[in-house]
């Protein structure tokens, strides 16, 4: 059995790598990243200019995932632009994803910009969670917002490009969010991100978990893997087919990775899991997939990927 993959152009050997924000902040830790089974990996989300992010305790693993509210601490920029040039040089073989998300509709733009002048020739992965107008909902919440920061994008961003999604709950937001992306030059759109706005407390001092934004936090892990297969799916359902999915969101095992990418998913990405077990995760889940592929009689992620079938 073999695990690789495509997007677009672009050639993967394994179908797994890291969700943006885990292990991915530094070039030590994005090195890391390279050296796993991982196939390839994203940056964590930049902005302009370098971000210490929120007060900890800002992560906390839980029973069954995990609650962050990080506040979108990153290098900046041009740190991981250039750590991505440097990187496709040593690794032409290896495309990798820069990930951006700008506190503005005219930060995102601005970045796009400098991307689009550089020589930085993988995919980018704009991040709709990204904060909106003060007291409107996040981008990925505010359709008209998305049609337009997508519409100012595409007037000039000619590289290969796809979208972070948060989750959506209700099937008129899949069939409104499917309309606007399928007007737009998306290689892939990767659901999801954690889950917004959580909450957990500490049982032995009743307090909440983590400090920023009086404990609420994305929610990771275990928790989000229906809503992560639903999400997935009814994007498969409903997009374009040269827009390609990436499945992100619960997974523990390798029989989570298949039944993202028996949900339509493309590529897989790791972000509790990766965060608590370290990038050992790779190898385990990589033998582990190859094992239920095995037991399905499946050589290939082409075999199955989209083939999830329903009751009749
Ligand atoms: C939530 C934002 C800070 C607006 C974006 C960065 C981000 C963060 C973060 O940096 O807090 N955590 C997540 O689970 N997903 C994200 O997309």
């Amino acid at each position: 059995t073999d695990l690789h993959t495509s997007i677009d152009k672009f050639q993967f050997n394994n179908v797994f790598m890291n969700a943006s924000g885990v292990r991915c902040y530094t070039k030590d830790e994005l090195d890391e990243l390279a050296q796993s089974d991982a196939g390839t990996l994203v940056t964590k989300s930049a902005t302009q200019t370098k971000r210490l992010g929120n007060p900890s305790p800002r992560y906390a693993p839980l029973e069954l995932g995990s609650i962050n509210s990080m506040g979108l601490p990153n290098e900046g920029l041009e740190y991981y632009l250039d750590y991505a040039l440097d990187f496709q040089k040593a690794h032409p073989e290896k495309p990798i994803f820069l990930s951006v998300a700008g506190l503005s509709m005219e930060e995102n733009l601005a970045m796009a910009h400098t991307i689009e002048n550089s020589d930085f020739n993988g995919l980018v992965e704009f991040n709709l969670s990204c904060p909106n107008v003060p007291g409107k909902p996040q981008t990925g919440y505010d359709f008209d917002r998305t049609q337009e920061v997508l519409t100012n994008l595409f007037d000039f961003f000619t590289k290969p490009a796809g979208v972070k999604l948060p989750p959506y709950f209700d099937l008129a937001q899949f069939d409104q969010m499917a309309t606007i992306l399928n007007q737009f030059p998306l290689k892939f759109v990767n659901s999801i991100n954690s889950l917004g706005n959580g909450l957990m407390i500490d049982p032995e001092t009743d307090t909440a978990l983590i400090k920023p934004k009086g404990g609420f936090g994305g929610i990771g892990g275990a928790y989000a893997k229906p809503i992560a297969l639903a999400n997935v799916r009814a994007f498969a359902q409903r997009l374009d087919p040269k827009i390609q999915l990436i499945g992100t969101g619960g997974v523990t095992n390798g029989r989570d990775a298949y039944d993202l990418i028996l949900a339509g998913a493309s590529l897989v990405q790791v972000g509790t899991l990766l965060q608590e077990e370290g990038t050992v995760a790779f190898t385990r889940l990589t033998r582990e997939l190859r094992a239920v592929m095995q037991t399905k009689g499946y050589n290939a992620i082409s075999d199955f990927r989209g083939q999830l079938k329903v009751l009749s």
